[in-house]
């Protein structure tokens, strides 16, 4: 039977709550397939192991990732207790860094049995393709002097190489899916990295003449995926406007609760890892109310990735059964709590 081996990193908050379900779900999962197994070893890494060790993971916690097949992962920060900027860098950029996790796919789709916000949305189904190495996300910049004279510096950095993969990326999989690519734009405000951005789009775009193409102003983008997200089908992004579009993307859903992501060395060089679009939640975190339907769908883009497509349909399948249910956790409107929605999913999966 295959095995694969795969490294855990609930992290913190309620990362340490949905991890243990969506490890149920995919055992569950692997054990209807019958043909492989997963093997997981839990690393305890995180903030609690920052306050111990003043590390957010040991040096060769690298190292030790790379001999797993993928990474699944929880959570990241306790801002009360660490600055976010040191755990989110001391772990999760590190690895999707280091393991050069340099696309980040997260869907968004209307869900059967999960009323949206939206008052009438029509059925969307879009997927975010968030360029994860780079952007304005990059540790060049700085500070100096102090009180009134005090200048922050921060960089944004764009490489051809970066931009093309993400852009190249979101064509292929325009390709599987409705045949269609926005790319996030803001060149009327930022004047030298977004007509860069701009001038690969239209470069990479060549390159796939079958698929439609459009540059969309990411303020008007964040507009209509609230007026028209049915109009969308892959929607390629910077670092940051990735991110903060897909939380965008799951409040459409109904939460940010059941979004899912995942960071995939596309090369298959080093381990993907898969963790959801939200954070720890400490204002819920450690009261088994948390929805740990994000991290579940989570686990099934890795069965995806593995793979294993039917069967991730199966899961996703579950998922929106249980909501068609109406057990929901308190952030969808519901009562239930993680439990009630983990064990509705494993009934469901049977
Ligand atoms: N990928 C990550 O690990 C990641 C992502 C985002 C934020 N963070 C970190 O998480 C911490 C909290 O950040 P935040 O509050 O901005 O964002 P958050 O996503 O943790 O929470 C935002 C809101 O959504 C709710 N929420 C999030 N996930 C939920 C779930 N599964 N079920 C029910 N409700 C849920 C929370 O209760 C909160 O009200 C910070 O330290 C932040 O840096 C980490
Ligand atoms: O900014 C980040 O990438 C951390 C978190 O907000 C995420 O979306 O994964
Ligand atoms: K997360
Ligand atoms: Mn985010």
């Amino acid at each position: 039977m295959k095995t694969y081996r795969i490294a855990v990193i609930p992290g913190d908050g309620i990362g340490k709550e949905v991890v243990p379900a969506a490890i149920e779900v995919l055992d569950q999962a692997a054990h209807l397939d019958g043909s492989f197994q997963f093997e997981w070893t839990t690393f305890p890494w995180g903030c609690d192991y920052y306050l111990e060790t003043g590390k957010m993971m040991p040096d060769n916690g690298i190292e030790i990732l790379k001999g797993y097949d993928q990474i699944f992962l929880g959570a990241v920060g306790m801002p009360n207790l660490v600055p976010d900027h040191i755990s989110l860098w001391g772990l999760l950029i590190k690895i999707r860094r280091e393991m050069k996790q340099s696309i980040n796919v997260r869907p968004a789709k209307l869900l059967q049995g999960l009323p949206s916000p939206l008052r009438k949305p029509n059925d969307f189904d879009l997927v975010v393709v968030r360029e994860n190495s780079e952007g304005e996300y990059a540790e060049s910049g700085g500070r100096i002097h102090s009180g009134q004279d005090e200048v922050a510096i921060q960089n944004a950095i764009f490489t051809r190489k970066g931009t093309e993969r993400a852009m190249r990326y979101a064509f292929e999989i325009a390709k599987t899916r409705r045949q269609h690519v926005t790319s996030a734009t803001k060149s009327n405000g930022i004047t030298y990295s977004m007509p860069f951005w701009d001038e690969v789009f239209v470069q990479v775009g060549k390159d796939f003449k079958d698929i439609g193409q459009v540059s969309t102003h990411i303020d008007a983008l964040a507009a209509f995926f609230v007026m028209k997200p049915e109009s969308f089908d892959v929607i390629v992004a910077s670092n940051l406007f990735g991110d903060i579009l897909t939380d965008l993307g799951g409040a459409i859903m109904g939460s940010i609760g059941i979004a899912p992501a995942a960071n995939l060395n596309i090369e298959r060089q080093y381990p993907s890892m898969f963790e959801p679009v939200h954070g720890s939640a400490p204002d819920i975190a450690g009261q088994g109310i948390a929805n740990p339907l994000g991290q579940i769908w989570t686990g099934k883009m890795m069965l995806d990735f593995l793979g294993y497509h039917e069967l991730g349909t199966r899961v996703l399948n579950a998922i929106e059964a249980t909501l068609a249910q109406g057990i929901k956790t308190a952030d969808l409107g519901g009562t239930s709590t993680l439990r009630d929605v983990t064990s509705a999913v494993l009934n469901h999966l049977r």
